[in-house]
């Protein structure tokens, strides 16, 4: 590549992060100069908009209609992305090109040692339908509030004591340096999000040239796993209000798949989990049918099979 590539990412402390990590990642892979990736910040409409419910305004598109529109436009060459903030099904000219090894799947409870040592009707503050609804599934007296920003503004409002507690993500926190923040919530009490902890790269469909590139940061069983947890999600039509958890782990090879649905407000739940071969995006799509269809209306009236 003659000209330096040029990287869209969110300018959010965490997205900034995770773009300097794919840049260098991409330097060395390709001997290129230190910072020799340009890095262009693109607002999206989930950066603006910090005071309502993001399920008020609208789906995962707020995190990437703006970045979609810089790669399409050709204003930047890929885009990087949490890959948990990025729609299941995405428009025809755009690929995921690499993805990196995934991160630590778990989420931390911040506030509170144990979510069975928070006081009784303790505030707990989450915007995540799926984290909500595993709390309250445990702890149904407690009281869970909307809490958005970044991942500081998030901290900041806690020491301030707005709230008791929050939740976030591990990967997250390990990303930006704050790794020891926290204390790690079980997978059986709290399955992570599909697709948390995994950083995806996206480029234009039809840009052989930057896709070639980016294969060279790829990484093949990360790969696997989202395939199998985007089957699922696509397959559920699930959207930013539907309490959804999912994780694929290749073992021995194969991959091992647990989920589970929830009600909003976790009365009702549906835990399954199966093994499959890498590849087989089928098995995974016919859980997410077989599970809806096990499911009382109380969790069937959040998504839209296809
Ligand atoms: N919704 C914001 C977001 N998107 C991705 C992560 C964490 C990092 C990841 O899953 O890759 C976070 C913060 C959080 O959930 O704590």
């Amino acid at each position: 590549m003659q000209r330096s590539p040029i990287l869209g990412t969110r300018g959010s402390p965490l997205a900034l992060a995770q773009a300097h990590k794919v840049a260098s990642a991409l330097e060395v892979a390709n001997r290129w100069p230190a910072d020799f990736v340009q890095i262009q910040v693109v607002e999206t409409t989930g950066d603006k908009v910090q005071d309502r419910p993001l399920a008020d305004i609208g789906g995962k598109q707020l995190w990437t209609k703006e970045l979609d529109r810089a790669l399409m436009e050709e204003e930047v060459d890929f885009c990087v992305h949490s890959l948990k903030d990025v729609e299941a099904i995405r428009p025809r000219e755009i690929s995921i090109a690499a993805v990196r090894p995934r991160g630590d799947v778990q989420d931390r409870l911040i506030g509170a040692d144990s979510i069975e040592s928070l006081p009784d009707g303790a505030v707990v503050g989450t915007s995540s339908p799926r984290r909500k609804a595993q709390l309250l599934s445990i702890r149904p007296d407690l009281k869970i509030v909307p809490f958005r920003g970044n991942v500081q503004t998030r901290l900041a409002k806690l020491e301030a004591g707005e709230v008791q507690a929050t939740l976030l993500a591990g990967a997250g926190l390990r990303r930006i340096g704050m790794g020891n923040v926290g204390t790690p919530i079980p997978l059986d009490i709290m399955l992570p999000a599909p697709t948390q902890a995994v950083i995806a790269i996206e480029c234009r469909a039809d840009d052989a040239l930057t896709a070639a590139m980016l294969t060279i940061v790829d990484d093949h069983s990360t790969q696997a796993i989202i395939r199998a947890e985007r089957a699922f999600t696509a397959a559920l039509g699930g959207s930013c209000h539907s309490p959804v958890a999912a994780l694929a782990e290749l073992v021995d090879g194969k991959i091992r798949f647990r989920a589970q649905l929830l009600s909003e407000d976790g009365r009702d739940q549906l835990k399954d989990e199966v093994a499959f071969e890498c590849g087989d995006h089928e098995t995974p799509r016919q859980l997410a049918l077989s599970m809806l269809e096990k499911s009382p209306d109380s969790i069937r009236s959040l998504f839209t099979p296809g």
